[in-house]
């Protein structure tokens, strides 16, 4: 039977293991079909078979098809772009900058001139400044890309407290703020076990300031402490479930707040970059961003990790005088 041409489109830019997985879990979830790109030829189409062939096994209904060409994009609902490169071991994620900054403008290009109608979400590292310099080359409205971080890093928080109050995981609501690197700020205050604030659990004796300190730090390290156990390649389940939270947000209208690399014009002081903020995400992409109140610790720590990213920038600036 003919199937229907009216589902979302799903276009996913880097077939490698977030991308692989990214399709894995948007056809599990049935978000719409879905197209792998990558520039290795033969590496989508195979993941595409692939993953198809799960299909029968899984019981989901997507079309999921691998392209070298990125015409094979248009009319893509939402885009996910890890192409790139990812840090090994000793690396830090600013060292992918000069490598990944050319491949998001061939990318932003891609998208420019066949999907520009789409919600981009950015995953490749260093993410504040690539997801930036996606929009820059893209030319896209700010509220339609939005770079994925701070799903993750408040995902890792969230499992460390579980852990650490050996409650269930579906009961902690964590933030992380900032951007995505070692300066990042996990915001203690605002992280609750069913709506019970963090230091007040130390308060009453359920754990101690060194043990929740000591998780604020194994948070801020999480992508390199996987870096290292893998040995090659980093964490990409975790990541690639983050990003399909952001894209259900998305294609739902389900007006979630979530910490996201958004652009901030004015909101916490900062102009003209992207950082991880909460954003309220749905049909109309970042729809809000959210203003929360932080103390002056937190707010120095954001300052630090706005400092951060706007090196970045510049360093990006320097390398490509189109950006500048
Ligand atoms: N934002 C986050 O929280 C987060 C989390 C995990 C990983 N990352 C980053 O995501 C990126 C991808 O990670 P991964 O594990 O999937 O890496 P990977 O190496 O498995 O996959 C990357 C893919 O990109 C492809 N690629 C390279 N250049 C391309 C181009 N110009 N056009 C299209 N495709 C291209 C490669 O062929 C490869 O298949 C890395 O930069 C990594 O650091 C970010
Ligand atoms: O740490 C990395 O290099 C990948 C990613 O940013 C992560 O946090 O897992």
């Amino acid at each position: 039977m003919a199937k229907t041409t009216s589902r979302k489109k799903i276009a996913l830019i880097g077939a490698g293991n977030i991308g692989g997985t990214l399709a894995h879990l948007a056809a599990q979830k049935e978000l719409g079909d879905i197209v792998l790109f990558d520039i290795m030829e033969g590496v989508p189409q195979g993941k595409a078979l692939d993953l198809s062939q799960c299909g029968p096994v899984e019981g989901f209904d997507a079309k999921i098809t691998g392209s070298n060409d990125y015409a094979d994009i248009a009319g893509a609902d939402v885009i996910i772009v890890t192409a790139g490169v990812a840090r090994k071991p000793g690396m830090s994620r600013d060292d992918l900058l000069g490598i990944n900054l050319k491949v998001m403008k061939a990318v932003g290009e891609g998208i420019k001139n066949h999907a520009p109608n789409a919600f981009v979400i950015c995953i490749t590292n260093p993410l504040d400044a690539m997801v930036w310099a996606l929009r820059e080359f893209s030319g896209l409205p700010h509220n339609m890309v939005v770079g994925m971080a701070g799903v993750l890093d408040s995902a890792r928080f969230s499992h460390f407290i579980a852990d650490e109050f050996n409650v269930s995981v579906r009961d902690v609501n964590t933030f992380v703020l900032g951007g995505h690197g070692d300066t990042m700020v996990p915001v203690v205050r605002y992280s609750t076990v069913n709506g019970i604030p963090v230091p007040d659990l130390v308060k009453m004796g359920l754990s101690s300031q060194e043990k929740i300190d000591a998780i604020v730090k194994r948070t801020r390290g999480g992508g390199g402490e996987i870096v290292a156990l893998l040995g090659t390649g980093s964490a990409f389940y975790a990541p690639a479930a983050s990003g399909i939270a952001m894209a259900e947000a998305y294609l739902n209208d389900q007006k979630r707040i979530l910490p996201c690399a958004a652009y901030v014009d004015g909101q916490y002081g900062v102009d003209g970059l992207y950082v991880g903020v909460p954003v309220l995400i749905g049909a109309g992409g970042v729809e809000q961003v959210i203003e929360i109140e932080l103390d002056e610790a937190d707010k120095a720590g954001l300052q630090i990790s706005v400092d951060a990213v706007k090196e970045l920038l510049v360093a990006c600036k320097g390398i490509d005088p189109s950006l500048a």
